[in-house]
C-alpha cells in the first residue's frame, strides 16, 4: 500500500469555492491510482481553504507524471465553478511535488494538470498538456486589423459546442446590432450583448469590474446632472474649461493648465507625454516640406542655421501622414476636420526641443502655410493645437489602442490557444495577459462600437478609427515594437532629458535580464527552440492573426535560437506592461485641459495667416458636451481599476523550481531599484515623469 497526501488550495476570491465533487487520480511512471474522491468531513473548497486528502494505491506510482483532476455533479445542485489555485502532493518516500492550476473550473469536467517543474522536452514525454483557450475562437473584426478574441465562441462553449483549434470566424465588422442601445446616464451607446459572455479565467475579477462600474457611474451621472454632456454649443471662454472635472485635479493637469501655450512645453511633450514615438531625427528636409532658413532664422538665432542645425542632428520631424486620407464626420450635426501636419522641431544648446515651422497639410503650397512661432500669437497657437489634435488621434487610436491594446491581445489569445499549462513560456507570459481580453471586450462595446464614444466624441469617428488602424498596422515594424531598435531608428538615442527612453531603457534590460535567466534554463540550445513544436506554433499564429503574414514587417514567423526567443518575449513582456503604461497612463494628466488634446476639430485647417482670434480658436475646439464625454473616458481609463498587479508580481506560483524562482526575485529587486532611481530623478523635475515606476506599471493591459 502506497498513501500520497494531497494539499488541494483553493483561491481566495468572491464564489472561488464549488460545491461539486471533486476527485483525482494520480498517473505516474510505474501505474496509476484509482480515481479518489477528495471529501472530508465538513465542507470542502471554501475560498481560500487548503485542504488535506489520501489517495491509496496498492503500490508505489514510481515518478508522478500527472494529475487528473475530476469535477462532478454533487446531487441536486447546479453547475458550480472553482477556482483551483493549486495541488501539492506528498509521495510516501516524502517527495513534494507541486500541481500549479490557478484558473476557474466551469462545468462538469476532467483537467490534466502536469507537475510544475516540466520543461518542454519534459512534457512530450507522455501526455501533451492541456490547452486553456482551446476553444477561443478568432474574429476578424475588421480588414486589415489584428484579430481579436470571439466572444460568441464562449456562449458556444457554455452549450457545449466545441470551436476547432483552426477555428477563425470570417466575419468582419457587422456594424451596429440590435443589442447596441442607448443607456440612462449614458453618453453613448452600449452593445451589452458582447458584454454578457466572457471566459471565467479571462474576465474581470469581481472586485476590478465593481472599481471600474465605481468610477464611471458616479462620473458620468456627475457630467449628466451639471448639464454638460447635453451642452452643444461652444466654449465660451478658455477658462471655463478650468473646472470641468475640479475633483480630478492632479500636479500634472495643474502644470499642463498653466504652460500648455509654451513652446518649450509643446516639444516636452514629444519626450514625455502620453505620445513619446513621434520624433524622428532629420539628415535632410523632405521635399514636401519647403521650410527656409529664412524662415526659421528668427528662432535659430544668430550663431547657427539649418543646414550646420541638420548636420549637427538637432533636427527632428513629426509626421502625421496617416491622417492624410482619413475619413472625417460629423458631431452634434456639424462636419468636423482632419488635418495632416508636419512639425519641425530644433533641440537648442540648451537641451529644449522647441517647435521651429508647422505646415498642417502634406501638400506644400500657397492653401497650406508654413506658421512659424513668429506669426502672430493666435496663429501660432491654432498651428500647434492643430498638431495637438493629430497627435490625439494618431496616440489613441495608433501607439495606444492599436500597438499595446489590440497586439496584446493577440499575444493572449495565441498564448492561451497554443502553449499548453505547464509549457514554461505560458507560465512566464499568462501574467502578462490578465484581463487584456476582457477590457478590449469592453472597449469594444462601449468606444468602438456604432455611436460608441469614438464615434461621439472624434473627428474621424469609428470609420476614421478603423482606416487609421489598418493603415498602422500595414506600416507597423519588428523595428517599432523593440524599443532599443526603434530608438535607434528614430534618432533619438542622445536627446536629452528623454525620460520615457531612460526609463523605458532600464525597464527593458531588466526583463530581457529575467527572460534571459528563464530561457537559459528551458531551452539550453537552438536545438531545443527549433523542436518545440508548440512554441514555433505559437510564434506563428502570432505572425498570421496579429501581422497577418506580412513579411515585410519583420516580425517572425518562428524561432531557430534562445537569443531570438529572448529578444521576442521581452518586446511582448515590455509592450504589455512599460509600454501601455507610458501611453496610457497620463491621458487625464495631459489631456485634462482640453486644449492640450482636442480631440475634435470643428472649422478647416486656416489656409491664410493673421486669421485667427480668441473667437475663431475657441469655435474651433470641441463643443462642451464633446470635451466633456472625451474627458470622462481619459480620467476612467487613466486609473487602473482595483486588483491590481504591477510588472514583476506573480502571486500565482507557475514554476515552482528554484532557478525560476532565484530569477523572478532578482527580477523583483531590480525593478524595485529602478523604482528608486526614477523617484530620485523626479525629485529634482519641474514636472515629474512617473509613468515607467515599476510599481506604477501594471503587468498587462488591463484598462
Ligand atoms: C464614458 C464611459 C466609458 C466607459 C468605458 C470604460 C472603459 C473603457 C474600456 C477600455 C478602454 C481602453 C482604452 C481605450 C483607448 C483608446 C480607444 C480610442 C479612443 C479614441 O479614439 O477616442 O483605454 O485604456
Ligand atoms: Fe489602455
Amino acid at each position: 500500500m502506497a498513501v500520497y497526501r494531497l494539499c488541494v488550495t483553493t483561491g481566495p476570491y468572491l464564489k472561488a469555492g464549488t460545491l461539486d465533487n471533486i476527485s483525482a487520480t494520480l498517473v505516474g511512471t510505474c501505474g496509476e491510482s484509482p480515481k479518489q474522491r477528495l471529501d472530508r468531513v465538513g465542507r470542502d473548497f471554501t475560498p481560500g481553504s487548503v485542504q488535506k486528502y489520501k489517495v491509496r494505491c496498492s503500490a508505489d506510482l514510481g515518478e508522478l507524471l500527472l494529475l487528473r483532476l475530476h469535477k462532478e455533479r454533487f446531487a441536486f445542485f447546479r453547475k458550480d465553478s472553482w477556482y483551483c489555485s493549486n495541488i501539492t502532493v506528498i509521495a510516501p518516500d516524502g517527495t513534494v511535488i507541486p500541481f500549479p492550476c490557478y484558473q476557474w473550473i466551469e462545468g462538469y469536467c476532467t483537467m490534466e494538470l502536469r507537475p510544475g517543474t516540466g520543461g518542454p522536452e519534459e512534457k512530450d514525454a507522455l501526455y501533451c498538456g492541456s490547452l486553456l483557450g482551446l476553444e477561443m475562437g478568432w474574429k476578424i473584426y475588421a480588414p486589415g486589423f489584428p484579430r481579436m478574441v470571439d466572444v460568441s465562441s464562449f456562449e458556444e462553449m457554455e452549450s457545449d459546442k466545441k470551436f476547432a483549434l483552426t477555428k477563425t470566424i470570417p466575419c468582419a465588422d457587422q456594424g451596429d446590432s440590435p443589442g447596441n442601445r442607448y443607456l440612462p446616464g449614458f453618453p453613448m451607446k452600449i452593445d451589452i450583448p458582447s458584454l454578457l459572455h466572457m471566459e471565467p479565467n479571462t474576465r474581470y475579477s469581481a472586485t476590478k469590474t465593481a472599481s471600474l462600474l465605481f468610477n464611471a457611474i458616479p462620473a458620468s451621472l456627475g457630467m449628466k446632472i451639471r448639464g454638460l454632456l447635453d451642452r452643444k454649443r461652444s466654449w465660451k471662454k478658455l477658462d471655463d474649461m478650468r473646472n470641468i472635472f475640479w475633483c480630478h485635479k492632479t500636479f500634472t493637469t495643474e502644470y499642463v493648465t498653466e504652460h500648455w501655450r509654451e513652446d518649450n512645453f509643446f516639444g516636452y511633450q514629444y519626450l514625455n507625454g502620453v505620445n513619446p514615438v513621434m520624433l524622428h531625427c532629420l539628415s535632410s528636409l523632405p521635399s514636401k516640406l519647403p521650410v527656409t532658413n529664412d524662415m526659421v532664422a528668427p528662432s535659430l538665432g544668430p550663431d547657427t542655421c539649418l543646414q550646420t542645425e541638420l548636420e549637427r542632428g538637432n533636427i527632428f520631424l513629426a509626421d502625421y501622414w496617416i491622417l492624410a486620407d482619413a475619413p472625417v464626420h460629423c458631431l452634434n450635426g456639424r462636419q468636423q476636420y482632419v488635418a495632416a501636419p508636419l512639425c519641425l522641431l530644433w533641440l537648442n544648446p540648451q537641451g529644449a526641443l522647441l517647435p521651429l515651422a508647422i505646415q498642417l497639410s502634406q501638400i506644400p503650397g500657397p492653401d497650406s502655410p508654413i506658421f512659424l512661432p513668429t506669426d502672430s500669437e493666435w496663429d501660432w497657437l491654432l498651428a500647434k493645437t492643430w498638431v495637438r489634435n493629430s497627435e490625439f488621434l494618431v496616440h489613441e487610436n495608433n501607439t495606444h489602442f492599436l500597438c499595446t491594446h489590440l497586439l496584446c491581445e493577440a499575444f493572449s489569445m495565441a498564448t492561451l490557444r497554443q502553449l499548453p499549462l505547464c509549457h514554461p513560456i505560458f507560465k512566464l507570459l499568462l501574467p502578462h495577459t490578465r484581463y487584456t481580453l476582457q477590457v478590449n471586450t469592453i472597449a469594444r462595446a462601449t468606444l468602438l462600437n456604432p455611436e460608441g464614444l469614438v464615434d461621439q466624441v472624434t473627428s474621424i469617428g469609428r470609420c476614421g478609427l478603423l482606416y487609421l488602424m489598418r493603415t498602422g498596422l500595414a506600416h507597423f515594424t519588428y523595428t517599432n515594437f523593440c524599443l532599443p531598435d526603434s530608438l535607434q531608428a528614430r534618432g533619438v538615442l542622445t536627446i536629452p532629458n528623454y525620460y520615457y527612453r531612460d526609463d523605458g531603457l532600464k525597464i527593458w534590460a531588466a526583463i530581457e535580464s529575467f527572460v534571459s535567466e528563464i530561457v537559459g534554463y528551458y531551452y539550453p540550445c537552438d536545438d531545443s527552440v527549433q523542436q518545440d513544436l508548440e512554441l514555433q506554433a505559437w510564434v506563428s499564429e502570432i505572425f498570421t492573426q496579429a501581422f497577418l503574414g506580412r513579411e515585410s514587417s519583420g516580425f517572425p514567423s518562428r524561432l531557430c535560437t534562445p537569443g531570438q526567443l529572448v529578444k521576442y518575449l521581452t518586446a511582448i513582456i515590455f509592450n504589455c506592461s512599460a509600454q501601455h503604461a507610458a501611453v496610457n497612463s497620463g491621458q487625464h494628466d495631459f489631456g485634462a485641459w482640453m486644449p492640450n488634446a482636442p480631440s475634435s476639430m470643428k472649422q478647416p485647417p486656416p489656409q491664410n495667416k493673421g486669421t485667427t482670434t480668441l473667437k475663431s480658436y475657441l469655435e474651433t475646439l470641441p463643443e462642451v458636451n464633446v470635451t466633456c464625454n472625451n474627458l470622462l473616458l481619459f480620467w476612467l481609463v487613466s486609473q487602473e481599476p482595483k486588483d491590481q498587479r504591477p510588472l514583476g508580481t506573480y502571486p500565482d506560483q507557475h514554476f515552482t523550481e528554484e532557478v525560476p524562482q532565484r530569477s523572478i526575485a532578482a527580477f523583483q529587486s531590480r525593478l524595485a531599484q529602478i523604482s528608486r532611481d526614477i523617484r530620485e530623478r523626479n525629485q529634482s523635475l519641474p514636472l515629474p515623469y512617473t509613468y515607467l515606476d515599476p510599481h506604477l506599471i501594471e503587468n498587462s493591459v488591463s484598462i
